[in-house]
Parts: structure tokens; sequence; C-alpha cells
């Protein structure tokens, strides 16, 4: 049991999925996993586990931003010693060839956050996914016929930007998109010696502005999902 999470020490699987929302937990375990057990509901940020094709897996909501998807890993990483993890969330688009629900692996996440260069005394970390995962990743979606996008996302701390050229800037150097976490969970995951991947479907387009609603990022980002679960289980049988 942690500060934020009342599971006990082996209920959370070392193969665990991410999404922001703990709505799209739920989602996942009431639709892809079996024999489910719900270990967390301290603040509603729900926490499950079961077995998908035979493999335990958990799902846990991080909720957004940096800051608090930090503490749900941390405690993920050092207190239930989970090894394979996986974000699935939402995203916008911040480069023109980009289309409002396609998928993003992001290979390496850059961020507008404070957090690493208050760890690293001013100086930069370079937050990425781990290679084995997103090789897993890569296989899943195409074994799925799935489309998935390779590239660097964009970790912000600002949901609602002042200025509407900040991303121009970010999409010269080629970062696809724009979400809240994933520098985070990168910086953590190789902290403690684990293996961290990014799939993002975009919701929204910075560009464009095309958007999907509430309900369809809850619900229905369910070829992300599926390219993560069968990635987990990629990674279980290598052992
Ligand atoms: O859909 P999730 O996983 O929450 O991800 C994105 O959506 C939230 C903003 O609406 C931020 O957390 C951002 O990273
Ligand atoms: O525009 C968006 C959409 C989802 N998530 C973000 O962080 N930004």
């Amino acid at each position: 049991m942690t500060a934020h999470n009342e599971a006990k020490v082996g209920e959370i699987a070392p193969n665990i999925l991410l999404p922001g929302d703990p709505l799209r937990a739920k989602f996942i375990a009431d639709n892809y996993l079996e024999n489910v057990k719900q270990y967390n509901s301290v603040r509603n940020m729900f926490g499950f586990t079961g077995t998908y094709k035979g493999v335990p897996v958990s799902v846990q909501g991080t909720g957004m931003g940096i800051p608090s998807i930090s503490i749900y890993v941390h405690e993920l990483l050092a207190n239930y010693g989970c090894k394979n993890l996986i974000r699935i969330g939402s995203a916008g688009a911040i480069h023109e060839e980009i289309k409002v629900r396609e998928i993003i692996l992001g290979t390496a996440a850059s961020t507008t956050s404070g957090v690493n260069k208050d760890r690293f005394n001013g100086l930069d970390f370079a937050p990425a996914a781990d290679f084995d995962l997103a090789l897993a990743a890569a296989q899943s979606a195409e074994e799925l016929g799935f489309a998935l996008r390779k590239g660097t996302i964009l970790s912000s701390d600002i949901f609602y930007d002042d200025n509407p050229k900040f991303y121009e800037k970010w999409a010269k150097y080629g970062v696809l998109a724009v979400e809240m976490e994933a520098a985070g969970l990168y910086t953590l995951a190789a902290k403690h010696r684990a293996r961290a991947l990014t799939l993002v479907t975009v919701s929204d387009h910075i560009v464009t502005g095309e958007s999907t609603s509430a309900e369809e990022r809850q619900n229905t980002f369910t070829q992300m999902m599926e390219i993560a679960l069968e990635s987990l289980v990629k990674m279980h049988a290598k052992g």
C-alpha cells in the first residue's frame, strides 16, 4: 500500500498499461481483461489486474501531467516492481501530415516541464522509449494490420497554450504531437531500469482544429489498446 495506491504487493502485474483517464482504465478492464480484480480506487484513480490471453496484465489510470503520472509510476516501480509499462494516451497533432485518430509510437519525448532540469541541475536528460518494447509494439501493429507512426512527441505542462504559434518550432524539428506525460514516464523508467513506451492516439489537431469527443477518447481508442496488450504478451513471452 502507498499514499496513492491501496494495492497489496503482488496485486499489480509486472506488465501494465497506463492511460491518463481512469475511466479508460475501466474500459480496458471491462472489454479486454479476464478474471479482473480492481485493486485501487484511491482518488478514483482506478487500477485493475486481470489476464489477457492468459498473461497477467494491470491497467492503472495516471491522471494528467508529469507530476501526476510521476507519482503513480514512481510507486509502481519502487513499491510494486512493474517492469513493462505502456502509456496509452490521447495527443494533439502538431504536424500537418498527421491525421486525427492516427496512432503514434513516441520514440522519445521532449518536454517543456522543469522536472528534469531540477533533477539534473539544469542540464538535459534525453527521455526515450525502451527499444525492445517499441519493437514489440511495431511488430504487434504490423500483425494486427494497424498503421503506427513512429517519431518524437512533446510532453507539455500546458494544455491551453496562450501562443498559437508555440508548436511551429517543435513541428519544424520533427515532433509529431503533444501530450503531457511521456517524458516523466521515460525518465522514471530509466531510473528504475524498467521498460517504458508511450502510444498515443491523435484526438485533436492543433493545426487544422479537428477533434474527437470525450466519449470517443474514453471508449474507442481500441486499436492502440490492442497494440499495447499484444506488446505486453510479447514481452511476457521473452521473460
Ligand atoms: O488521454 P490522456 O492519457 O489523459 O492524455 C492526454 O490527455 C490529457 C489532456 O486532455 C493529458 O493527460 C494528455 O497527455
Ligand atoms: O491537444 C491535445 C490533445 C490531447 N492531449 C494534449 O495534451 N493535447
